[in-house]
């Protein structure tokens, strides 16, 4: 089995693929970013992706959501949460003062925006791909540069932990999924993921979706908004219930909601995870 993660290794991702025991064995292949990873996926290279959705500080994986819906072909089988703790990485000898440019992905730049503005508010953030390519160019360069990301990527690059656990919360869990091409059977305790548009004219559309679950008992763990690309004020929703699709209760609940939306996208079923590891 082959499992596609953002690379290079040393990322909060190849751990969260070493620690998913939905692929328990596998081979695990990097690649530079959530698209490259998802089409290697749709054609086919490979048997799944774990790509992270959510943040429980910087909230949606953006990038990842829009995979989901506007280059459909994959389900969501399992998912993870993943407990992150963000360091400043330096090559060895860096003293704090001497950091002017902090490089990391875009996620970890949010994660920790409160400690860099109070230790840090003169240094340059540059984005980069990852949190390992972040830290395997700063080993490669100059000595004022710093990475935010997990002691793995250290240890890889030879870097040294400059200061930990920078993140602005101690609670600070990503939400992987792993897609692959078919989602996962009903285990009793499970997740589904739907995206959707509604009908732009007609008013209550998202309140007759949600009436949909309310009135069968069903809980709701998630809904968030994308802009559909296509025009101003026109959104895909994103919405997360308890429940597998062929259960008797969320298969009701989808054929009610396949009537109240413009289009509807199942995004998968797949056993719900409680606690972060
Ligand atoms: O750059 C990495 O190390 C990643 O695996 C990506 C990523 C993300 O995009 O959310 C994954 C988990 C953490 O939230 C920080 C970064």
């Amino acid at each position: 089995m082959r499992v596609g993660y953002l690379g290079p290794p040393g990322t909060f991702s190849e751990e969260a693929v070493a620690r998913c025991e939905a692929v328990r064995g596998a081979e695990a292949v990097p690649f530079p970013t959530f698209a490259d990873a998802h089409e290697a996926l749709l054609r086919g290279e490979l048997d799944a992706a774990l790509l992270p959705i959510e943040n429980s500080i910087e909230g949606a994986v953006s990038a990842v959501l829009d995979l989901l819906v506007h280059r459909p072909g994959a389900r969501i089988r399992a998912e993870l949460l993943l407990q992150v703790r963000q360091h400043l990485l330096a090559r060895p000898g860096t003293r704090l003062e001497q950091v002017r440019r902090v490089l990391s992905h875009p996620q970890p730049l949010g994660q920790c925006a409160r400690f860099l503005r109070a230790r840090l508010p003169a240094a340059a953030l540059e984005p980069a791909l990852s949190t390992a390519e972040a830290a395997r160019k700063v080993a490669a360069g100059e000595p004022d540069a710093a990475a935010l990301g997990p002691r793995r990527a250290a240890e890889r690059y030879g870097l040294e932990v400059l200061a930990e656990n920078v993140q602005d919360s101690d609670e600070n869990v990503t939400r992987f999924v792993l897609l692959a091409r078919e989602d996962a059977p009903p285990s009793g305790a499970d997740r589904t993921s739907i995206a959707f548009t509604l009908d732009r004219d007609r008013p209550g559309g998202l309140y007759e979706v949600m009436g949909e679950f309310a009135r069968r008992g069903i809980n709701l763990s998630k809904i968030e908004s994308r802009p559909t690309k296509q025009a101003m004020g026109h959104y895909v929703f994103y919405l997360d219930f308890e429940g597998h699709r062929a259960d008797p209760a969320g298969a009701s609940a989808l054929e009610g909601v396949r009537e109240q939306v413009h289009e509807l996208h199942l995004l998968g079923s797949y056993p719900r995870t409680g606690a972060p590891v």
